[in-house]
């Protein structure tokens, strides 16, 4: 069956469904195409429900801080709780009818199944050819990396997906990396009961991160619990119907546990894409896009694909800037220079730009503060639970910030002053020359561009 249209989205996750949600607005013909659920993993198996979790486990931590504050309470976690809202609320049971129909709303169409690029501006999906006439849009996302460790494949693993859909929490855990999902994971895990450890490869925890983020979260899930164990790989994993052996670098002893989540970073597929029929390589990692999201003729790519970040943000940024090509309206190119990110632990560690380390490997003579929560009226008012700190890194030579990391109580909402800041450029000297509120937790930038060196 041959169908003309003006676009075809394949893959509905955040980037592709908002890209095929607009611009069927805007009145084009659109089909969009999904293999499991609209959405993506965000809603079902990512960013929505971990973060659902992530508030339940924030509370009941906080409840554990009374006897420090304001008097006693007695909690008693129950995972039910947050199983049934993840289903309920979050989720609907894993069941996309609503996205499904806010798709069918804006105007588009939708055709469940696996799509695959079958040469310049067409689609094959089954039986179904679709040609569109002004392009396609490959917005594929990402799936788990599962590292090749000796009998890993064969046990019975979890990944995100298995974590975030769990109805029991396991008594023992091992988490296998400690990026962002392994430790969002861990430290909730750990306050529902669960006995977690976190080996991770390199040598601390959130390595793409400032050191004093890796080290921050290692203190914060020990307090929690949590075993942290870095710069170890495993080199041996084993099921025997109940439990997992995991045998480890360097080691003699194995860990053992009734789950092993394997949370080891993320890759996009595009062997079974059809890629190579637009000119594009099929072993590659990335589909690699200029700065108006096109990948070929005809071709836009956005989201995890595109390995710009593996956030949803990012994806719907590129996805506005693809929609915006496509429609030919003008606007700017995309531009990752201050790129945020904003891992949920408790504190949560927010982070925009540059380490200190990526400024210097650019050769950008660099200036940089630390100042910790502590010191900020704020912070010591806080209490429990307040620990954290800024770190900024600037270009000494613009007078501009190119990177800071803001972790706390609300690490993530104040990146938003930074992020403006680093995206900007604001100088530093007019960001030493305003008005910061007291006594906020943001309040410590002052200070922080004072001690610059
Ligand atoms: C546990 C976890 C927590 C996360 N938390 C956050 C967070 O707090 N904040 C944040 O910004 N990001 C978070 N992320 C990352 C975020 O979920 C992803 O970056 C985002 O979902 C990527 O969006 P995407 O548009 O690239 O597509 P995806 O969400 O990956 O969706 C791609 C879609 O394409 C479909 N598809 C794939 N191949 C085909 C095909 N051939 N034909 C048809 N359909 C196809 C898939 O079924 C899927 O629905 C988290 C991820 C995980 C796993
Ligand atoms: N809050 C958020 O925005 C959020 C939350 C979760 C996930 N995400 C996105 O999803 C992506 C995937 O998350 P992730 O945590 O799986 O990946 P990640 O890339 O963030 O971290 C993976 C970690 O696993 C380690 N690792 C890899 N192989 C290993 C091995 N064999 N043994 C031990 N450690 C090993 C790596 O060194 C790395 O630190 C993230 O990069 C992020 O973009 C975002």
């Amino acid at each position: 069956m041959n169908e003309q249209v003006d676009v075809v989205v394949i893959g509905l996750g955040p980037g592709g469904e908002y890209a095929a949600g607009t611009l069927a607005e805007s009145g084009l013909e659109v089909v969009g195409v999904e293999a499991e659920l609209v959405g993506g993993e965000c809603p079902y198996w990512g960013c929505v429900p971990s973060k659902m979790m992530i508030r339940a486990g924030n509370t009941l931590a906080e409840t554990r801080r009374v006897s420090a504050l304001a008097g006693h309470a007695d909690v008693s976690p129950d995972w039910g709780r947050v199983a049934d809202r993840i289903r309920d609320e979050a989720t609907d049971d894993w069941n996309d009818q609503v996205a499904a129909d806010r798709l069918v709303a804006k105007g588009g169409r939708l055709v469940r199944g696996r799509g695959r690029l079958t040469g310049p501006r067409q689609v094959t999906v089954g039986e179904r050819v679709l040609q569109a006439r002004r392009g396609v849009v490959l917005a594929t996302g990402s799936r788990p990396r599962i590292p090749p460790v000796p009998g890993l494949a064969a046990t019975p693993y979890w990944t995100n997906r298995d974590a975030m859909a769990a109805k029991e929490l396991p008594t023992t855990m091992l988490v296998l990396g400690g990026g962002a999902i392994g430790v969002e994971v861990a430290q909730v895990f750990a306050r529902f009961t669960c006995r977690v450890t976190v080996v991770e490869g390199q040598d601390r925890l959130l390595s793409q991160e400032e050191p004093e983020s890796g080290e921050l979260a290692a203190q914060a899930l020990r307090a929690d619990g949590v075993t942290v164990l870095t710069g170890l790989r495993a080199r041996q994993v084993s099921h025997d119907g109940t439990e997992f052996t995991v045998f480890l670098e360097g080691r003699a002893e194995p860990l053992r546990a009734e789950r092993l989540l394997v949370a080891a970073g993320r890759y996009s597929e595009l062997a079974d894409l059809g890629v190579e029929t637009v000119g594009l390589d099929p072993a590659g990692r990335i589909v690699p896009t200029d700065g108006r999201m096109r990948a070929a003729e005809g071709l836009w790519a956005v989201g995890d694909i595109t390995g710009h970040g593996a956030f949803t943000h990012v994806s719907m940024y590129q996805a506005q800037i693809a929609v915006r090509d496509i429609l030919d309206r003008p606007g700017p190119d995309a531009d990752y220079g201050a790129l945020p990110r904003v891992t949920f632990t408790d504190p949560e560690i927010a982070a925009v730009g540059l380490t200190e380390r990526q400024a210097r490997e650019r050769g950008l003579r660099v200036r940089t503060a630390v100042l910790p929560n502590s010191s900020s009226t704020r912070g010591w008012i806080h209490g429990p639970g307040g620990e954290g700190f800024i770190k900024l890194v600037e270009d000494s030579d613009r007078g501009v910030l190119v990177g800071a990391t803001s972790a706390g109580p609300a690490g993530g909402e104040l990146l938003y002053g930074l992020n403006v800041a680093v995206h900007a450029e604001v100088p530093v000297e007019r960001l030493q020359n305003m008005i910061y509120t007291y006594p906020m937790f943001h309040r410590a930038i002052e200070p922080a561009l004072a001690a610059l060196r």
